[in-house]
């Protein structure tokens, strides 16, 4: 597995080793000990899988307490997978990094506890699926709009306009948010 910390070193992109035969292929996912060595010592405590049509983008997410670090990847169709630092204290805050995630390259992302996450689906379906460090928190949850004009995300065009949950439709700007009466 290769680990490839980003434009904001913390987040980290994994090329998993792919084993290809007559069969189809072979791939280790995850592996604790690489992965501490390369993006610090947490423990995964739930996983979840998501579906998902062409230009549904779902984000920016994530929780005031219990914040969750995740480690994401794709297993169907592609997504453009973004994490913001939202951590008040960071060099990087109110910075993005972006990448496609596909079930050909098969990379995943790491995005640490501190980041808001989303992404944007670019082929007709996407299955998403990712392990995450702390428990869905419903009542912690917080979304920072998908277009904030501050954080100014180049999301790629496929020449559908996003389309979003209710609750995302109402996601608040960066400094709006309540990221500031936390401790991320
Ligand atoms: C995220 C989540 C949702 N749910 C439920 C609540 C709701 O009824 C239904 C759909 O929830 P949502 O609309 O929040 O799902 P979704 O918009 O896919 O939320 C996810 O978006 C991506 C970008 C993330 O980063 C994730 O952490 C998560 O916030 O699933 C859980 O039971 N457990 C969970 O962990």
């Amino acid at each position: 597995m290769e680990f490839k910390p980003l434009e904001i070193p913390d987040v980290v992109l994994i090329t998993p080793r792919v084993f290809g035969d007559e069969r189809g292929f072979f791939m280790e996912t995850f592996r604790q000990s690489e992965f501490e060595a390369h993006c610090g010592k947490y423990s995964f405590v739930q996983d979840n899988h998501s579906r998902s049509t062409k230009g549904v983008l779902r984000g920016l997410h994530y929780q005031i307490e219990h914040p969750q670090g995740k480690l994401v990847r794709v297993t169907r169709g592609e997504v453009f997978d973004v994490a913001v630092d939202i951590r008040r204290d960071s060099p990087t805050f109110g910075k993005w990094v972006g990448v496609y995630l596909n079930e050909e390259n098969k990379q995943m992302l790491w995005v640490p506890p501190g980041f808001a996450h989303g992404f944007y689906v670019t082929s007709e379906v996407a299955e998403f699926q990712y392990k995450c460090t702390d428990y869905y928190a419903p009542e912690y949850e917080c979304c920072i709009a998908w277009n904030e004009s501050d954080l100014a995300i180049r999301w790629p065009d496929i020449g559908v306009a996003p389309s979003l949950s209710l609750k995302d439709q109402k996601g608040c700007t960066l400094f709006e948010s309540e990221l500031f009466a936390t401790g991320l």
